[in-house]
């Protein structure tokens, strides 16, 4: 059929085209293609807003301390840590392209269309980062969730570039599509076997938690390390002195973009309040996911402004700060004002911001008491939130029904538990309705809970990976 030219000039194509993918196939770490024995360098993946990441900001500034390279890919929305901004020397940060708006949709007809459309974007976005964009690099750590496609296009680029892989797990990919889709859809089943069949490949594991630890090495079956680094407190989030407090409450009413002076005047009379102890002040941290349910918060306050102005008037006035940016906020807010229309606030003022790293850390150093509202999707992680309030020697109550939680919040010592509405609304009226010795007891556990911090907690575990003496 096909004479010996025919079989010649394919063969040629072929070769063609092979050598032309071989070539351009991204350089290798002390390989013999584009050598960079010298240089100490990691490479960061967030698939994620960096600003947002501050976990993946925390190593990236902890290996810059031991004097490597950091390449830190992810997207740039918000505000980048200044640390890292100040040490651009070490620290190189690699915008992803943005995926396209015509590819983002929340109707779930669409979603089976655009979604795979979408992971294909992402695919050749993370591909040239980390292959082309940035310099082989001894170790690629990469944050989990989400895996799809980070894990796959990690463990590539970690095979042809001579990379170490090793994966960060904050939580579990598919536990969080558990929470869209439900737990036996079959993309649930489908993420949970790629999540471990590429776990198995990375050199070694980071874990948030102990008992995560157990469930890598469990149902994983990863063999190789896995070492819990907890999250600490970074060296930003201090608890402040008296002063400190009271000129960051001066500021807080600006800070919280009044759209009118009349609103200006209330927050700067719940303000001085709050520095009188005769109010109080609330504040909680989230990225409005669908594993925090704020509707506990809403039921919980609604019920204590209705016990306020009735049964319990000595209970204080509340001014609540909900921080943070993400998909759910604006369903929140919707609701505030329709319970606002109802009067069914009116001992409780609720405000959202999304305010800069060190205001972040003065509102929470400025707060009475935190709250958190994670409710853990696997059971095996920890709210991040909890760990900056006690870095700023805030007391925390948490919703803690989940298996980690006793690994960071004790009971009676640096904070209190709920499960419900409320239970939290109990604890609020406990905590701001008198019990003056508890809420103090509370704030020195926060204080001494808050004193081992990330950098001490890095050296110790990450530190003997990446540097070993
Ligand atoms: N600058 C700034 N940061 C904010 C603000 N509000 C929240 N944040 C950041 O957003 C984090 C909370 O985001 P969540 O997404 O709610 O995190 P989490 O549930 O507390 O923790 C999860 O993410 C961690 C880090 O990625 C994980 O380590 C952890 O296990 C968990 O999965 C805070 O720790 C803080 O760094 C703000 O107004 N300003």
């Amino acid at each position: 059929m096909f004479d010996l030219e025919s079989w010649l000039l394919g063969l040629v194509i072929i070769l063609a085209i092979s050598s032309l993918v071989l070539f351009n196939l991204p350089t290798q770490y002390g390989g013999i293609i584009g050598k960079d024995r010298s240089a100490n360098r990691i490479q960061i993946i967030v698939l994620g807003d960096i600003g947002r990441s501050p976990r993946m900001q925390y190593h990236a500034l902890s290996i810059a301390k031991h004097g490597a390279q950091v390449d830190l890919i992810g997207y740039r929305v918000s505000d980048i840590h200044p640390d890292i901004l100040a040490n651009s020397n070490a620290i190189r940060v690699h915008a992803l392209h943005p995926t396209p708006a015509c590819l983002q949709t929340k109707d779930s007809r669409l979603f089976l269309v655009y979604g795979p459309l979408k992971v294909l974007f992402q695919i050749w976005t993370l591909w040239l980062a980390l292959g082309y964009r940035t310099k082989p690099s001894r170790w690629m750590l990469v944050q989990n969730p989400p895996s799809i496609p980070t894990l796959i296009v990690a463990y590539v680029v970690c095979f042809l570039r001579h990379t170490r892989l090793v994966i960060d797990w904050h939580n579990f990919g598919y536990s969080i599509l558990a929470l869209r889709l439900g737990s036996t859809h079959p993309l649930v089943q489908i993420s949970r076997l790629y999540e471990q069949l590429f776990a198995r490949s990375a050199e070694a594991h980071f874990c948030v938690t102990n008992a995560m630890a157990r469930v890598l090495e469990r149902d994983y079956g990863i063999t190789t390390k896995i070492l819990p680094l907890h999250d600490r407190p970074a060296s930003h989030l201090q608890v402040l002195t008296e002063a400190q407090r009271s000129s960051f409450l001066a500021t807080l009413p600006n800070l919280l973009s009044p759209d009118d002076d009349q609103r200006l005047q209330d927050y700067q009379r719940l303000v001085s309040e709050i520095r009188m102890s005769k109010s109080r002040l609330l504040v909680s941290s989230t990225s409005w996911t669908p594993d925090e349910d704020f509707s506990v918060l809403l039921e919980a306050l609604t019920n204590y402004s209705d016990l306020a102005i009735t049964t319990h008037p000595h209970l204080p006035e509340v001014l609540v700060v909900v921080t943070g940016n993400g998909p759910q906020k604006d369903a929140f807010l919707t609701r505030i004002q329709s319970l606002k229309a109802e009067e069914k606030l009116e001992m409780v003022t609720i405000e959202t911001a999304f305010l800069s790293t060190s205001d972040y850390a003065e509102l929470l150093g400025s707060a009475d008491l935190g709250v958190s509202l994670h409710t853990s999707s696997s059971g095996v992680d920890l709210p991040m939130k909890v760990v900056d309030m006690f870095g700023t020697g805030l007391p925390v109550v948490g919703w803690g029904d989940f298996e980690a939680w006793p690994e960071l919040l004790h009971e009676g010592v640096n904070g209190k538990s709920f499960s419900d509405a409320e239970g939290l609304q109990e604890v609020l009226m406990q905590l701001f309705g008198g019990d003056e010795e508890l809420l103090r007891r509370l704030k020195k556990g926060a204080v001494e809970e808050g004193k081992l911090r990330w950098d001490e907690e890095w050296d110790r575990v990450a530190g003997t990976l990446f540097f070993p003496t």
